[in-house]
């Protein structure tokens, strides 16, 4: 099937390939086994079924494969001409077929020196010109020679923005929280509903508030409603519509649009209609995140994506991370009818990190026709969740480990502390007291526990040999055989930051790529969104007719409208 001049957007039933029935047969003898046993027949494979890319060192030893599966898997990937597919992505064929569109996210991160040029435009240097100008707006806010409308600097960067526009810069923010330096500190509002606004005003001074409006297209409801009311606020605060230009600055693909809001598109940031939005944190969409880190620590995060995007594009499929993850996921979700991933960080800088990939991750794969047009033959799309360890523990883990339910999860842990304090016994005189250790070697030991006690268990046999009274020995056996993945690093720095996002940028590629469907439109958000339009007059009016298709929204419209005091 694998054929370089085979048109990339049309796409042919995968599951009827001879490499997918070849897993299908194979998956019943590798359900058989328990990771016990696997790992007593290999025992190399703690040491060997791991990749190192830039600052990553990723262990899939744990997952439910052998090492025959992972050939089986890198054969489907080849029939499905993933190399092809995503040679085609990086050169900047209009791979997202049903808007007509290249897929150029890695562009954003290639250094200044590279050259790409696609549709006849220099892309290079376009994005190292805007990169240009948001260092120095981020220089000039940073040094306080940015003055707001009264002459005070800036102390507080408002994103307003939703989903890409808004997840990926407060994840980051958050994540990089020990590299922000100077006085720039962030907040961000996302939802609609007016608390978030509200929330995120209280106790900020207007004079030294600075309003970034992130949006792609510039026209989603739920920005343009935050952004018009903070507009409101400030302008109501500082006394005069001229303020504006000094405290709000857009970013956008749609200059039209940005001046129509009253913005100076001398104070937007662009960005293309080939970033996807929930690929555009490396873009001007990270704004924010470079007014608080600097725009060297930014040029580290974009290095960082660099580097894995390099390895994606180079390494061999056998030794390539985001290719073996995106096909272990792609293993368990088509072939063994699991449909969900926890990724679970043992870092709380990185608290949204599961948040930031389910928009990544379910709004590129979440589609049930190919880029053809037929109906998908198999079950596409991973439902990713998650929480940062050690509190998943507390909450969830009951069910991964002892549950009906098999969930692979995705553990990402770090050797160096962002912050560390050493364990003291609560006994202790808190003046006097020996450190017994550090709160991080706590943090990183749940984690190696997990991943353990997950994979491996404990037996009925193990729990009687601890005396445990008969009747309770089924309740405290521990099946094991849960598979996981451990990401390590050194360190949460921004490059770092980089790597894991371009590790799961890709991941998301691989198994759309196999799937056959555009990873890189969103077709199924629009019409809630019309529909929302639609039903707004419907709720406001006492007079517009409440009837609506269905007697369920209809009766719910008629109770919220009694209740506010609008029909009878
Ligand atoms: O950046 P914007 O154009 O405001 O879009 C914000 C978000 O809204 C849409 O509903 C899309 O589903 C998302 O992919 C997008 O990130």
């Amino acid at each position: 099937m694998a054929d370089g001049n085979r048109d990339k957007n049309q796409e042919f039933d995968i599951t009827a390939t001879a490499q997918w029935q070849a897993l299908a047969e194979h998956q019943p003898e590798v359900a058989a086994l328990h990771l016990r046993d696997v790992f007593a027949e290999d025992p190399n494979r703690g040491d060997e079924l791991t990749v190192d890319v830039g600052d990553l060192h990723i262990d899939y030893s744990k997952q439910r494969v052998l090492r025959e599966t992972l050939t089986k898997l890198v054969d489907l990937a080849r029939a499905a001409d993933v190399e092809g597919k995503r040679d085609a992505m990086f050169a900047g064929e209009h791979i997202n077929n049903t808007e007509d569109r290249a897929v150029l996210h890695t562009a954003l991160r290639l250094p200044a020196d590279a050259t790409l040029s696609v549709d006849g435009q220099d892309v290079v240097g376009d994005v190292h010109e805007v990169l240009d100008r948001m260092g120095a707006f981020t220089d000039a806010l940073r040094s306080g020679e940015w003055k707001g409308y009264t002459g005070k600097p800036i102390e507080t960067v408002i994103n307003i923005g939703i989903g890409g526009s808004d997840l990926g810069p407060a994840m980051v923010y958050q994540a990089l929280r020990h590299y922000v330096t100077g006085s720039i500190h962030c907040r961000f509002v996302s939802n609609v509903d007016p608390a978030d606004l509200v929330a995120t005003l209280d106790g900020l001074d207007p004079e030294t508030t600075l309003f970034i409006v992130a949006s792609k297209t510039f026209t989603t409801l739920e920005t343009i409603t935050n952004a018009s009311a903070a507009r409101q606020w400030l302008v109501k605060a500082l006394g005069s519509d001229d303020a504006v230009s000094k405290h709000f600055v857009a970013v956008s693909t749609n200059a039209e649009k940005v001046s129509e809001f009253g913005i100076d598109t001398a104070n937007m940031f662009e960005f293309w209609d080939w970033v996807g939005g929930r690929y555009s944190v490396d873009s001007a969409i990270g704004l924010s995140v470079m007014a608080a880190i600097g725009k060297e620590a930014f040029g580290e995060f974009l290095a960082g994506f660099h580097i894995v995007d390099d390895h994606f594009r180079t390494a061999p499929l056998e030794a390539n991370a985001p290719v073996l993850l995106g096909l272990i996921g792609l293993w368990y979700d088509n072939f063994w009818n699991v449909a969900s991933r926890v990724v679970l960080p043992y870092s709380n800088d990185m608290s949204r990190f599961s948040a930031y990939l389910q928009q990544l991750t379910m709004e590129s794969n979440g589609k049930s026709v190919t880029k053809s047009g037929d109906h998908v033959t198999a079950d596409t799309g991973e439902v990713f969740w998650g929480e940062p360890g050690t509190n998943g523990q507390h909450a969830f883990y009951q069910l991964l480990h002892q549950g009906t339910r098999m969930i692979p999860s995705d553990f990402i842990g770090f050797a160096t502390a962002t912050d560390d304090l050493p364990v003291l016994s609560a006994s202790d005189d808190p003046l006097t007291a020996q450190s017994d250790g550090s709160m991080h070697d706590l943090l990183m030991s749940n984690y190696f526990a997990q991943t353990k006690v997950l994979a491996f268990g404990k037996t009925a046999e193990e729990v009687a040999a601890e005396g445990v009274e008969e009747r309770l020995v089924p309740h405290q056996v521990m099946p094991g055989n849960r598979p996981s993945t451990s990401i390590m690093s050194h360190e949460l720095t921004p490059s770092v930051v980089g790597q894991l996002i371009a590790l799961y940028e890709h991941q998301v590629f691989v198994a759309g790529a196999i799937w056959g469907i555009n990873s890189f439109d969103q077709w199924g958000v629009q019409l809630g969104k019309s529909q929302a339009k639609e039903l707004l007059s419907v709720i406001t009016s006492a007079d517009s007719p409440a009837a609506q298709s269905d007697s369920s929204t209809d009766a719910l419209v008629r109770w919220y409208r009694k209740q506010r005091g609008r029909t009878p």
